[in-house]
């Protein structure tokens, strides 16, 4: 059993998170949250996620009092990134492993999670999903065989509603692909406008679109003389990125303190 806390769940994916934990038979939802001073605070956890029955928890507005008795082996957090520092601190304080899904960290704020993780073990993914997960490795691998005479491009189309961009995803895959080209973050270009002039070799695009409630789509081209090579990857809902971020609850409660990826949650790291 990993006795699980879940943040935001009046949200696309706390109140999906509550819905799936509470499927599972081995994940108890102990505590759940909304946002400080949210008026759906005090009420029952399963009626705030939208479950259309309740689940014997309080959705307390503050993470502390969620933990308080609650004897919880993990937080799974997927809200913003200020909400998440904070949290992670609270998580860091109290010895609670935690599962972060939230995207748009500045880089301080990673380093802050980064700090966080010498005391807790957490998982930091910006896609939870298992299918991106692998395709996140095989642009590594197609970048590292087709090599520099292919120019590479990542897009990403998300629902109106999304607050970063690039998405958590894109940049992730910017960064494997930057690594596998021998490539910096100077290299990476994400808006074009008026007189670009020739693409210069090397540069790796990153774009974004957003509208009406697209779940989350990302695709890496490989531009080549005279072929194409197009990876893609379409969310058509969210319980995949739910089902990853569970896997990781169950997977990091009882590591020793540290920042994982879910690449170590599906045993993925260094095999390519
Ligand atoms: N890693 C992955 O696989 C995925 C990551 N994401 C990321 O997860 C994050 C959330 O996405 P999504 O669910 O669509 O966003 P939503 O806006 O639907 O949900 C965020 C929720 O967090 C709540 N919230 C804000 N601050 C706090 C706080 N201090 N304490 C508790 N709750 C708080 C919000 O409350 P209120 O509604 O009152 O503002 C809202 O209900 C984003 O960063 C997104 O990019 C999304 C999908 C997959
Ligand atoms: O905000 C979203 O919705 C999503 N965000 C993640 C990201 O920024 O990569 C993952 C997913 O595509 C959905």
């Amino acid at each position: 059993m990993t006795r699980t806390v879940i943040t935001g769940i009046s949200g696309r994916m706390g109140s999906t998170l509550v819905r799936l934990a509470k499927a599972a038979s081995d994940l108890p939802v102990v505590g759940a949250t909304v946002r400080p001073g949210s008026p759906l605070s005090g009420q029952d956890a399963g009626l705030v996620a939208r479950l259309g029955a309740p689940l014997d928890v309080i959705a307390h507005d503050d993470l502390g009092r969620a933990l308080d008795g609650a004897k919880a082996d993990v937080v799974v957090d997927f809200t913003g990134p200020e909400a998440t520092l904070q949290h992670a601190r609270i998580c860091a304080e109290r010895g609670v492993a935690l599962v972060v899904g939230t995207t748009g960290f500045t880089p301080e704020g990673r380093a802050q999670l980064e700090a966080h993780a010498k005391r807790i073990p957490i998982v930091a993914a910006p896609n939870m999903s298992v299918g991106v997960n692998l395709v996140i490795r095989m642009a590594a691998e197609l970048a590292r065989v087709l090599g520099p005479s292919f120019d590479v491009e990542v897009l990403e189309a998300h629902h109106r509603m999304k607050k970063d961009a690039p998405s958590g995803t894109a940049l992730k895959l910017a960064e494997v692909l930057m690594d596998a080209l021998g490539r910096t973050k100077d290299d990476l270009t994400f808006a074009r406008e008026g007189q670009t002039g020739a693409r210069p070799p090397g540069e790796i695009g990153v774009q974004a679109l957003r509208g009406g409630d697209v779940v989350g789509e990302h695709t890496v081209y490989f531009f080549g003389e005279g072929e194409r090579i197009e990876l893609t990857h379409r969310a058509t809902n969210r319980d995949q990125f739910a089902q990853g971020a569970l896997r990781a609850a169950r997977w990091v409660a009882g590591r020793a303190p540290g920042l994982y990826d879910m690449a170590d949650v599906l045993g993925l790291q260094g095999k390519t």
